[in-house]
């Protein structure tokens, strides 16, 4: 047995800055609303993409080993199947787009046995032009790139027996949330020794970099949306400054947890959650203008910290069974308003 088989040799290759741009793709329409977010679905009259393909199987060893390729498919053929087949691309999500692509590689070339994809949307911003009659309405022809935060997915797809398409593993991300809150955020409590120079503040101008990842129990709702079960990067996005909102954090460890419970109790078809998050927190110059709350600050000094957490339903189920009371408190609100929440 060779060592790609027992899974040990890193063999792969394959094709990235693959940029696509789809004009008037499906809308999403089928998203269910939440309290959070007034998102209710996407035109996308640009779907537009940066993507990165890679591809595995046994076949390819003789390419390193032994330079024949013959049973190479070019990286730049790879980068025209993609760009091509966005045209047959029927469906409304950057995950639906990624596992179309996953199967006509699968299909097209046989001694592909897993491919990996994944994607950056970029984003473009309907914009408002006057109306005749006084007021504004979506131009839907001209938009604005956004350098903004963006939804991004991943998915590996493989052979399995009998040639059967099998997804591996399917991720969606909402990806570079930069969130700052000017006040209501502290950090003390923290081990003081001779390390220590941080002072304790009860009240800091959070500046934080977010990147959030989900799974779903059932990939299928995230690559074909017609039962309502898409959890849209826009309401994760939501969630996320809605949480940051009312929440007085005392730490960005405890503000992803509360994040994450928020995101797995509206959307009980997510089996996952996963942060990384980063703390850019403005460096105070002068504490009080003229006494007032106003402030100056400036960019913080390298180096910068970080998180990492990722959450199941078992966290909400034990956060709702009381063992947080804070937690079981803030999901008995959000619970609530989830009731009084309109839905489409
Ligand atoms: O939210 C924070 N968590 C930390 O672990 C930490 N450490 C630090 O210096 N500042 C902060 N802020």
């Amino acid at each position: 047995m060779s060592r790609t088989e027992t899974g040990k040799r890193t063999m792969y290759y394959g094709k990235g800055d693959v940029l696509v741009y789809r004009t008037f793709a499906e809308p999403l329409t089928e998203v269910t609303r939440i309290p959070e977010s007034p998102f209710t679905g996407d035109g996308n009259v640009i779907m537009a993409m940066n993507v990165k393909v890679a591809v595995r199987g046994e076949a390819f060893l003789t390419s390193f080993t032994e330079g024949d390729n013959s049973m190479v498919v070019a990286t730049d053929s790879m980068k025209n199947l993609i760009i091509r087949h966005a045209a047959d691309y029927e469906g409304s999500t950057v995950e639906g787009f990624l596992y179309h692509i996953a199967g006509i590689f699968l299909k097209k070339y046989s001694h592909i046995t897993t491919i990996e994809l994944e994607a950056d949307r970029l984003p473009f911003d309907g914009l408002s032009v006057a109306s005749p009659d006084g007021g504004w309405r979506e131009s839907g022809l001209v938009f604005r790139r956004s350098h903004n935060d963006h939804t991004s997915a991943s998915v590996v797809v493989e052979r399995a027996e009998g040639g059967v398409l099998t997804v591996r593993k399917q991720e969606s991300l909402l990806t570079g949330l930069q969130l700052i809150k000017v006040k209501g955020s502290s950090f003390a409590g923290f081990i003081r020794d001779e390390y220590t120079t941080l002072p304790e503040t009860q009240d800091r101008p959070l500046f934080i970099w977010l990147n959030i990842g989900w799974t779903y129990k059932d990939e299928k709702d995230a690559i074909d949306p017609k039962n309502g079960s898409y959890a849209a990067s826009e309401q994760i996005r939501d969630i996320a400054h809605t949480v940051f909102h009312e929440a007085n954090s005392p730490s960005i460890q405890h503000l992803i947890y509360r994040i994450g419970l928020r995101i797995l109790e509206r959307f009980p078809q997510l089996a996952e959650v996963r942060f990384e998050s980063n703390n850019r927190t403005w460096e105070t110059v002068v504490e009080s203008v003229d006494g007032s709350d106003a402030r100056v600050y400036t960019e913080p000094r390298p180096p910068y910290g970080f998180q990492g957490f990722s959450m199941t339903q078992e966290d909400l189920a034990a956060a709702a069974g009381g063992e947080d009371g804070e937690a079981a408190a803030a999901l008995e609100t959000a619970a609530s308003e989830r009731s009084e929440a309109p839905t489409s």
